[in-house]
């Protein structure tokens, strides 16, 4: 008998629209070093490999460069700034709730693979009340690799009691839809969250313009092929 459906979701873009935050806090860091605030269209191009890499591309974006040490300083007032306000305005996305307790109601394992760092992921799952329905929840540093890399996902996999064999991973960026490749997993794609290019162009397995068709039937369908 095959085992329980896994289902492995992705957080910034994916089940939480976090933007907001993100760029409140990411302007905050910039103002201190006197550089104009990054706008909401531009979070597409910033979010994606963690807070480390958002506040180096947002450096790079205003063509400022940035020394090692400052980065690490500016990290940690980005982080304080982060958790002091959160949930903030970042809300799961419409349906997510639903969807997550339909999938749960079937007996599916759920997890979370993020690029967010594991102190700000955990707190920010709790505040929305969602921490609840996952049987893990693995951040950017929770291992030694992070997405793309295959084994972010099959440890997450690891971690919630499932199998790579029977799991989906739902994403909003190149980084998930990679990471499902190279793990061998099917991919799904949200087209609302946060990628510079495209859903379409990263060829996922499937794309779902709603998390209402996030259903136990689709996911069983996707892993039945
Ligand atoms: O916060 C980021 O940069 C990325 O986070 P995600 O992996 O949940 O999209
Ligand atoms: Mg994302």
């Amino acid at each position: 008998m095959p085992s329980m459906p896994t289902v492995v979701f992705d957080l910034d873009g994916t089940l939480v629209d976090t933007a907001p935050d993100l760029m409140a806090g990411l302007n905050h860091v910039l103002a201190i070093d006197g550089i104009e605030p990054v706008h909401y269209d531009d979070m597409t191009f910033l979010v994606g490999q963690g807070a480390r890499a958002m506040i180096e591309r947002g450096f790079a974006l205003r063509g400022r460069p940035l020394a090692e040490e400052r980065l690490g300083a500016l990290l940690d007032i980005f982080i304080r700034h982060y958790l002091d306000d959160m949930p903030g305005k970042s809300q799961p996305y419409a349906g997510v709730v639903r969807s997550l307790e339909t999938l749960k109601a079937e007996g599916f394992r759920l997890a979370v693979c993020t690029n967010k760092l594991e102190k700000l992921a955990l707190p920010l799952l709790k505040g929305l009340k969602l921490d609840t329905y996952f049987d893990a929840i693995a951040g950017g540093d929770t291992f030694p690799v992070r997405k793309p890399d295959a084994a972010h996902v099959l440890k997450t996999i690891e971690r919630a009691g499932g199998e790579a064999a029977a799991s989906v991973m739902v994403g909003d960026s190149v980084n998930d839809i990679l990471a499902a490749q190279n793990a061998g997993i099917p991919a799904i794609a949200v087209p609302f969250g946060y990628s510079d290019v495209p859903v379409e162009r990263l060829n996922p397995t499937r794309i779902i313009g709603h998390f209402d068709e996030l259903t136990p039937h689709l996911v069983r369908s996707l892993l039945a092929h």
